[in-house]
C-alpha cells in the first residue's frame, strides 16, 4: 500500500548562549513539543567527532560474531543485546534490527562488552552518555520552566549518578532489506511506536534514511495512530529529539509524544541498505513522583509509570497478535476454498 505523506515543519532550535537565551529557548521548545512533538537541536555542544567515535564504537560491536554479542544478552531491566526480538503492537512482527541497550548504573553488571572484543567500549560509551545527559538536562530545565515546575525538577527525577537509574543509550543496527519485491512481506525496520521515556535524543547517519513520524495523538492513554507520515531526514550537526509518553503524561497531555517508525523499504526512493542509529532515552528514577501541574492523571512513581506503560504495550500487542492470527486464518481458508474451486473446475 502506498504511504500517504504530508509535509510538516520539524522545528530546528539552537541552544547557543543557553544561559542568556534560556527563556527564548524554553518558548521554542514548548511550542515544538505542543505541536509536532519532534524537533531538532543545534549548537548543543556535542561535536561531530564525538558522534563519529560513538558510531565507530557501535560498528565494532555489531561486527562481532553473533556468539560474542550473545554473551551480553538483553534482560527486562532494558539492558543488553537483542536481535530481531522486539515486537511492536502496531505490526505484531519483529523489528528488522539488532540493538544493544546500555545504562549508567548497576543494571549493567556483567553486561558491558569487554575491551578484549571492542577496545575502550565501556569508557567511550559512558563518555558519550554523560555528554548526552548534559544536553538532556538543559532541555529538562526548559520543560520544567515551561510547565511551572522548579528548574531542577526533571533533572532530579532523572539523576544518572544513582546506581538504580534507568536511562538508556541504545545502539541500533537495521539489516539490509532484499530488493526482490516477490521475496516476502516487507517488515518494518522499527514498527510504529511512541517512546515511553521523558525525552529521546536520536542520531542518524547521512544517507541512511527511513525515520518517519505520524503526529496527531491527543492523550497518552490512547493507542491511536494517525495515517499520514512525514520523513525525518539526517541533518548535519543536529540531534533529533522527540517527546516521550512520560513527558506527555507529566504535562497533562500538553506536550505530545509522537508515533514514529523506521519504515520497511518498499517504495520508490526508499533506502534498502544497512542502517545504523543511536538513541538516548531519558528514563525516570524508580521513586520519582509523576503528576502534571493540572493533576489530569493520578500520581504514580517512575516504577509504576513504566509498569503501566508495559501493561498498555502488552495489551495492545496481544490484540494485534490475535488480529494477525484471525487474518491469517481467513486468508488460508480463502486459499483453501479457491484451491477447491480450481480443482473442481479442472
Ligand atoms: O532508528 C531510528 O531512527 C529510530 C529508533 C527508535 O525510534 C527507537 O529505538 O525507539
Ligand atoms: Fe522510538
Amino acid at each position: 500500500m502506498e504511504t500517504k505523506y504530508v509535509d510538516r515543519n520539524i522545528p530546528k532550535i539552537s541552544l547557543a548562549n543557553f544561559e542568556v537565551r534560556i527563556d527564548e529557548i524554553t518558548q521554542e521548545l514548548c511550542a515544538a513539543a505542543e505541536d509536532v512533538g519532534f524537533f531538532s537541536i543545534i549548537d548543543h555542544g556535542i561535536s561531530q567527532a564525538q558522534v563519529d567515535t560513538m558510531f565507530a564504537t557501535s560498528d565494532s560491536f555489531f561486527a562481532l560474531p553473533e556468539d560474542t554479542k550473545r554473551t551480553v544478552p538483553w534482560n527486562p531491566q532494558n539492558v543488553g543485546y537483542e536481535c530481531r526480538s522486539q515486537i511492536r503492537p502496531s505490526t505484531g512482527a519483529p523489528d528488522q534490527k539488532e540493538s544493544y541497550q546500555l545504562q549508567f548504573g548497576e543494571n549493567m553488571k556483567g553486561l558491558w562488552m569487554s575491551d578484549d572484543h571492542v577496545p575502550g567500549f565501556k569508557t567511550k560509551s559512558l563518555e558519550f552518555m554523560h555528554s548526552l545527559q548534559k544536553v538532556s538536562e538543559r532541555l529538562m530545565i526548559c520543560f520544567a520552566r515551561g510547565l511551572g515546575f522548579p528548574d531542577d525538577f526533571f533533572v532530579k527525577a532523572h539523576d544518572v549518578t544513582r546506581p538504580d537509574c534507568q536511562t538508556v543509550l541504545r545502539l541500533l543496527h537495521y539489516f539490509e532489506t532484499p530488493k526482490d519485491k516477490n521475496s516476502q512481506t516487507a517488515y518494518h525496520r522499527a514498527g510504529a511506536h511512541a517512546d515511553w521515556d521523558l525525552l529521546t535524543l536520536l542520531f542518524q547517519r547521512e544517507g541512511q534514511s527511513g525515520l518517519e513520524i505520524c503526529p496527531g495523538r491527543e492523550v497518552v492513554t490512547d493507542f491511536a495512530l494517525g495515517d499520514s507520515w512525514t520523513k525525518v531526514e539526517f541533518q548535519p550537526g543536529s540531534i533529533i529529539c522527540n517527546i516521550g509518553d512520560l513527558l506527555m503524561s507529566w504535562s497533562d497531555d500538553r506536550f505530545k509524544s509522537t508515533f514514529h517508525r523506521v519504515k520497511a523499504p518498499e517504495e520508490e526512493g526508499d533506502y534498502y541498505g544497512e542502517r545504523y542509529s543511536i538513541a538516548f532515552f531519558n528514563q525516570p528514577c524508580k521513586d520519582a513522583l509523576i503528576q502534571g501541574p493540572k493533576k489530569k492523571y493520578p500520581m504514580v512513581t517512575g516504577q509504576q509509570f513504566t509498569a503501566n506503560a508495559m501493561g498498555l504495550h502488552y495489551k495492545a500487542l496481544k490484540r494485534k497478535l490475535e488480529q494477525n492470527a484471525t487474518e491469517q486464518a481467513i486468508q488460508s481458508q480463502q486459499k483453501l476454498k479457491t484451491g477447491i474451486a480450481v480443482q473442481s473446475e479442472a
